[in-house]
Order: structure tokens, then C-alpha cells, then sequence
């Protein structure tokens, strides 16, 4: 299963790929797509990301080309729009990239941003979807624990889903979910669960109400499902601004998950201003569909990055297969 590093770089492709708005702080999303004998995989670890995080999504990677896949129990996946920090104004335009979703992600907490600003986000969303939407607020670990008990007292009126990643730390979400307990609003685990070291200790501290989960900081499909099974916890799938290549690994694990209660975070097809595939894995009427992506030769051609990016990304290859288990 495990393919050397020499046969990692044959198999990869770099790709840059513009964003259709900022996101992160970033308007450019970098990918290397590689292709093994079982299907195309996706290693885009954030740039700043170190050796030791960026390992696990190597792995994931390696895993989806190279892997078995896991039994499907579902071919569609209803996911979420996810609203990144955009001025009021443009939300309506951001929201309509996704189509007709139910369900709607919305960032709040970005630097330079007051609470006023995310609640006439969350108002104006509630606006766009009406009362039968779903709304639920992503704050990154931005608020200290009085902040986001603050934010919940004001966006109390909008009927959220969930509060996802309020406070940084386990201890922090532990006091919070504490404070929040009368008040219904379920507490989800993101940067906890995929940044930790131990990702089930949030779920052992009794310090969420539901798990958000990605395939490549969880070190691919099979790893995930073993955490979503002992955490005994609800779980989300999410991304990270991936191609529609990684976006098909996401659909996978939450095909493969006994339980799925929430639409997951796996329409962000929509936020890139281009991809790998002419048939890219865009929300249709709310969900995406379970199969497997082959990105088309022209267009990573067409989006390859420049040579010292290449040069870039092969080196952190290299220094994360040298990490793989
Ligand atoms: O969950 C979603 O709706 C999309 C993915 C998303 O929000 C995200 C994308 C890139 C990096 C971090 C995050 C995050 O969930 O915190
Ligand atoms: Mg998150």
C-alpha cells in the first residue's frame, strides 16, 4: 500500500487554483493531486502547516490512491454553503455560487471584525433562507470563553444549529458548553479534533455536542471512522478549500458513516473560481454525489503551479513520507 517517496513524486501534480472569493486570507489554494493504482488523492496541507500536521494528510492522500476504499451506505451527501467573511452586501451573490442549500455555514470572529458585524451576517442570512434554513456559525477558536457566551446571548434570536469551535481550547469549550447548557445550542469540535494530538480527548472532556471531521488532518477514511466510532459523538464532515479530488475523499467518509444527522461542510466547489475536473463536485439541489473524481489532463496542465512551487511542494513530500507511520 505504501508507495516510496520516488513513486510520490511521479504521481503528483501541483496545481494553483484562484478562489472565487478571499477565504482565510488566501485567494489562491495550492494542490498536489496524485494519482495510484486505486484513484486519484489530495495532499494540500495550508502552507504554513508544519511537517509533524502536514503528515497526516500525506497519509490521507496516500490512502485514497494507493488504499482500499471503505463500504458506501449512501451516493448522495447533503452539505452545507459556507459563507466565508464577505461584507453584508455581497452574501447574497457568495450564497447563490451553491445553489439551492438548506443549510448555511456562516465565519464569524475573523480578525478585524466586531460581534455587530457577524450578527447582521447571521440576520441577513436568516433573511435570504427564512425560518426553515439552518444556520450554523464557525468562529475558528476566536472568542475567549465570556466573548462567545456574549455572541450566543446576541445571536440567540437567529435559532442556530450549532456554535462550531468558539474558544480555542478543550478546557475553554468544556466551561462554555457548562454556561450554554439551558440555552440548547450545541457546542462542535473542529480545530480540537483535527489539531490535537489526541483527537478524541475533546470528546472524552465531555467538551462538545458534536465532532467536526476532515480526512486529511485525521490521516485519510479509515482512521476518521475509527474516531467518529469511539467518540460516541455526532460528526460533520468538512473540507478545507479542496479540490473536487478532495472533496471526494470528505464524501467518502461520510458515505461510510453509520449516522449522518447534519449536512456537511463538502460544497466548497463553490468557493474556488476553478478547478481540476470539467465535472467538479458542485451541491446539486443541496447535496453532492459519492464517486470518484479524475481530474482532466488539460486543466491541471492549464492550472499547474510555477516551478518553484513545484520544487516547493515536492520537498514536502519528501520531508512528510519520511513522518509516514
Ligand atoms: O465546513 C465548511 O463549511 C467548509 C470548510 C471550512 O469551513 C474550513 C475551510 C478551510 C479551513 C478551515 C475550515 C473550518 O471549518 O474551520
Ligand atoms: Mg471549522
Amino acid at each position: 500500500m505504501h508507495p516510496d517517496v520516488d513513486a510520490l513524486l511521479a504521481a503528483a501534480h501541483v496545481v494553483r487554483l484562484p478562489l472565487a472569493t478571499r477565504f482565510r486570507g488566501i485567494l489562491e489554494r495550492e494542490a498536489v493531486l496524485l494519482r495510484g493504482p486505486n484513484g486519484w488523492g489530495e495532499f494540500a496541507p495550508f502552507l504554513e502547516y508544519d511537517d509533524a500536521e502536514s503528515a497526516a494528510w500525506l497519509a490521507a492522500a496516500v490512502e485514497a490512491a494507493w488504499g482500499e476504499r471503505t463500504p458506501v451506505l449512501r451516493d448522495t451527501i447533503p452539505v452545507n454553503a459556507t459563507l466565508p467573511t464577505v461584507p453584508r452586501e455581497r452574501i447574497a451573490e457568495v450564497l447563490a455560487r451553491f445553489g439551492e442549500v438548506r443549510t448555511v455555514k456562516i465565519k464569524v470572529a475573523d480578525a478585524g471584525e466586531t460581534l455587530a458585524d457577524d450578527v447582521a451576517r447571521v440576520r441577513e442570512v436568516r433573511r435570504i433562507l427564512g425560518a426553515e434554513g439552518r444556520i450554523r456559525v464557525d468562529a475558528n477558536g476566536g472568542w475567549n470563553v465570556d466573548q462567545a457566551e456574549r455572541a450566543a446571548h446576541e445571536l440567540a434570536g437567529f435559532d442556530l444549529e450549532y456554535l462550531e469551535q468558539p474558544c480555542a481550547t478543550i478546557d475553554e469549550l468544556a466551561e462554555l458548553r457548562g454556561r450554554l447548557h439551558d440555552w440548547q445550542l450545541p457546542i462542535a469540535a473542529d480545530e480540537s479534533v483535527r489539531k490535537s494530538d489526541d483527537p478524541l480527548a475533546v470528546a472524552r472532556a465531555g467538551a462538545a455536542d458534536l465532532l467536526v471531521v476532515k480526512v486529511p488532518p485525521l490521516g485519510g477514511v479509515a482512521r476518521a471512522l475509527r474516531i467518529v466510532a469511539e467518540a460516541g459523538l455526532p460528526a460533520v464532515v468538512s473540507s478545507a478549500i479542496d479540490t473536487s479530488v478532495g472533496l471526494a475523499m470528505g464524501a467518502r467518509l461520510a458515505a461510510a458513516l453509520p449516522e449522518l444527522d447534519y449536512d456537511c461542510g463538502l460544497g466548497t466547489a463553490a468557493l474556488l473560481a476553478a478547478d481540476v475536473t470539467g465535472e467538479p463536485l458542485l451541491p446539486v439541489d443541496g447535496a453532492i454525489p459519492v464517486r470518484d473524481v479524475d481530474p482532466d489532463p488539460e486543466m491541471l496542465r492549464a492550472h499547474a503551479a510555477p516551478p518553484d512551487r513545484v520544487a516547493w511542494w515536492h520537498a514536502r513530500i519528501r520531508r512528510c513520507a519520511a513522518l509516514l507511520p
